[in-house]
């Protein structure tokens, strides 16, 4: 046979444990404490006195709980075990001696809060039971009513019976306010409540009969007689306990229930309600509270009901509330979302509207500045050739035509226009490298017809490309003079007969400057175009000789310093020691390339380290192996290179003087042949470099 399950009071519940771990002498120490939860009646009390108090655990609490040096004294039959600052005493709580005893603790005193949670010994039958304990409940109070001061608390134990509500009645005779309250910490199955009766009237006179059981109860009946004939609906039945049942403990059923006329009347007979139907107990209207309740109908009073009744219609109203808050807020979601897309479609109407307005003040700007540029004769009516970002028309490679090349250099400048415009495909171009921008507008005949032969041979040797780069100055300046004969004079001027094309020259680039930047200056160098050295060899028919001298000796010197040549000259070996695009992508691609191998290697490395396997010894050898590869080993070490002695043949060549480090011993013989081949690579580099020199010079 296995253990029996304890049930009910003798279950060892949570709060009994609870007590243990705590340090509570009963498991009845969490129901006060939840008491005094609910209606705060220790913290201000300042005398108690607790009736049935052992073995002492609500004199625990409220020692704990009153302020410290309260007066607190507890009677019981049984001794209570001392307590720190707590009076006890071993009485009847229903002798007269039991209050002489207290009057000689308290002297004139009177106490804030009187405790009662006496149980009488039970076991006789229910009615004997419950009669007790109603009648040690009315000693308690009479106690109370002697000792309590005006205002105070009275907190009692009362068993659900009959007498119940004649005691609720006879407390409230003396207190203000009654409230009847089951504590968690109560066992459901218990039949007792406590009932904490607040604001002690302290009556001058008190009717002995209201603490005499018999009448005391009997009041109560007349006076429950008297409320029922406040009733104007008829009379119930009398009815009186059914024969054969002895017991005051009633339990009906739901449907019962519902069934009943009067369910006030019905519920005031009953002690618990069974569900009988399982449809009625899912049903949605059955609330968990609802089923607590019917469990102990005792606990409700009429006000319960009352409370309970309406709180079914709060929870209604509060349902109906809900539904039509998640309709309302589906219809305010939907506003606002609709609110959200024009506040969205406004935001990006005026998105719309700035960047029109942009354009058109960016047009109305532009429109303006070459208006200006005509008035100042910088451009063509309705072509703005100051547009840096187009480039491309004064761009050598990008003329295809050698005619029209040559046209335009003539001074055709309907053709320029036409060019400008766009009508004439006027355009060439060698390898589409449009980098390199150049002009050619400052080019003679000659040099035409240089350039158009180099550009055959360009397309032949592509590796032997050649940027020609001219200023767009003169291009523009060409347009500007709108005359063939003064663009004559001043590209005589700029470059005289005979000479090689200047491709951006230190001083072209000087001279162009000074057109560029002053108005005055640009006005008179083409005034100073017309003077007598200017000639035409078409139109004078002289001889050779004469022509020749006249090319060396008759030049206009060029106006421009020598400082101001010097000036472009610096400027120009400073672009040229400029790293060329290619050369820096590389240098990029180089470092992303050793940034990546670091990565690998550190995340190979990392790998080997962590590797529990393999030895230090193996480790740092992967780890170099690592680095190795990944071109990050240790640096090479400089090796100094000893010339070997005459005859000194297998010998061990001891470190000569001054030489640190790692040396080398080599034969002398080698190093001549070395030395003579650096010697000759050397010179074959300077070669070079003059033929580039010289091909610099001449303009190439
Ligand atoms: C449930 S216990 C009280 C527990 C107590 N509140 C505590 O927390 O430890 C009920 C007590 O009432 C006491 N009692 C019953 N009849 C009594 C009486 N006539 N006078 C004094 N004490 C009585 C019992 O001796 C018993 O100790």
């Amino acid at each position: 046979m296995g253990k029996k399950l304890k049930v009910g009071k003798t279950r060892k519940d949570k709060f009994y444990h609870l007590a243990k771990e705590t340090g509570y002498r009963s498991r009845s120490s969490f129901k006060l404490i939840q008491l005094n939860r609910k209606f705060q009646f220790l913290q201000k009390a300042r005398a108690l006195v607790d009736l049935c108090a052992a073995p002492g655990g609500w004199l625990q609490v409220a020692s704990k709980f009153m302020p410290v040096s309260s007066l607190i004294i507890g009677v019981d039959l049984v001794p209570i075990k001392s307590i720190p600052n707590v009076v006890a005493l071993t009485e009847d709580i229903t002798t007269e001696k039991c209050r002489q005893a207290l009057r000689k603790e308290l002297q004139t005193w009177k106490v804030d809060v009187v405790l009662n949670d006496g149980a009488p010994n039970v076991g006789a039958n229910w009615v004997h039971d419950a009669f007790s304990q109603a009648h040690l409940t009315l000693m308690a109070l009479k106690l109370a009513c002697d000792f309590l001061a005006k205002g105070g608390t009275f907190v009692t134990k009362v068993f659900r019976s009959k007498d119940y509500q004649p005691l609720l009645w006879i407390f409230q005779q003396f207190f203000k306010k009654v409230q009847a309250t089951k504590p968690q910490a109560s066992r459901n199955e218990s039949a007792e409540i406590f009932v904490i009766c607040q604001g002690y009237l302290a009556p001058d006179k008190i009717d002995n009969k209201f603490f005499d059981p018999k009448h005391a109860f009997k009041e109560v009946e007349v006076q429950a007689k008297a409320i029922k004939d406040l009733v104007p609906l008829k009379k119930p039945k009398a009815e009186g306990y059914t024969d054969g049942d002895l017991t005051l403990y009633h339990t009906f059923s739901a449907t019962a229930f519902l069934k009943a006329d009067n369910p006030v009347d019905f519920l005031s007979k009953a002690n618990e309600i069974n569900f009988d139907n399982p449809e009625l107990e899912s049903h949605e209207a059955t609330s968990d509270e609802v089923i607590e309740c019917c469990r102990d109908i005792k606990v409700l009073g009429r006000k319960e009901l009352r409370d309970a009744e309406e709180k079914k219609e709060e929870k209604k109203e509060e349902k109906e509330k809900k539904k039509m808050t998640v309709s309302e807020k589906k219809e305010e979601e939907a506003e606002l979302e609709e609110e959200e897309m024009e506040q969205k479609l406004a935001e990006l109407k005026a998105e719309e509207v700035a960047e029109l307005r942009r354009k058109k003040k960016k047009l109305l700007k532009e429109r303006r500045k070459q208006r200006e540029r005509v008035a100042l004769k910088m451009d063509l009516p309705g072509v703005s050739i100051a547009d840096g970002n187009d480039s491309s028309m004064f761009s050598l490679v990008t003329i295809n035509k050698a005619a029209a090349l040559c046209e335009i250099t003539k001074g055709d400048m309907k053709l320029a226009d036409a060019m400008v415009e766009g009508e004439e495909d006027l355009y060439f171009s060698d390898d589409g490298d449009s980098d390199e921008v150049s002009l050619v507008s400052d080019l003679d005949d000659d040099d035409l017809d240089e350039i158009i032969e180099k550009q055959k041979e360009m397309a032949k040797d592509k590796a032997a490309k050649k940027k020609y780069v001219f200023h767009s100055v003169s291009l523009s300046l060409c347009i500007y003079l709108d005359c063939l004969d003064q663009w004559q004079d001043f590209k005589r001027c700029v470059f005289p007969p005979g000479k090689r094309a200047r491709i951006m020259n230190a001083e072209g680039l000087a001279l162009g400057c000074q057109i560029a930047t002053s108005k005055k200056r640009s006005r008179d160098l083409v005034d100073g175009s017309f003077h007598r050295q200017d000639y035409s060899e078409d139109q004078c028919e002289v001889p050779e000789w004469f022509v020749d001298d006249e090319k060396k000796h008759r030049n206009k010197p060029i106006p421009v310093t020598k400082e101001m040549v010097e000036e472009y000259k610096a400027k120009w070996k400073e672009i040229n020691a400029r790293p060329i695009k290619r050369v820096a992508e590389a240098k990029a691609r180089k470092k992303r390339r050793m940034l990546k191998k670091m990565e690998s290697a550190k995340k190979k490395a990392e790998a080997v380290v962590n590797t529990v396997d393999i030895g230090e010894r193996e480790k740092m050898a992967q780890l170099k192996s690592i680095y190795k590869k990944a071109g990050l080993g240790k640096e090479k070490r400089e090796v100094t290179y000893v010339v070997a002695k005459k005859g000194s043949g297998t010998k061990r060549v001891r470190r000569p003087g001054g030489v640190k480090g790692q040396f080398k011993v080599v034969d002398g013989r080698m190093k001549k042949d070395m030395r003579g081949m650096q010697r000759k690579e050397q010179k074959k580099k300077e070669s070079i470099y003059i033929v580039c020199k010289r091909h610099e010079e001449v303009g190439e």
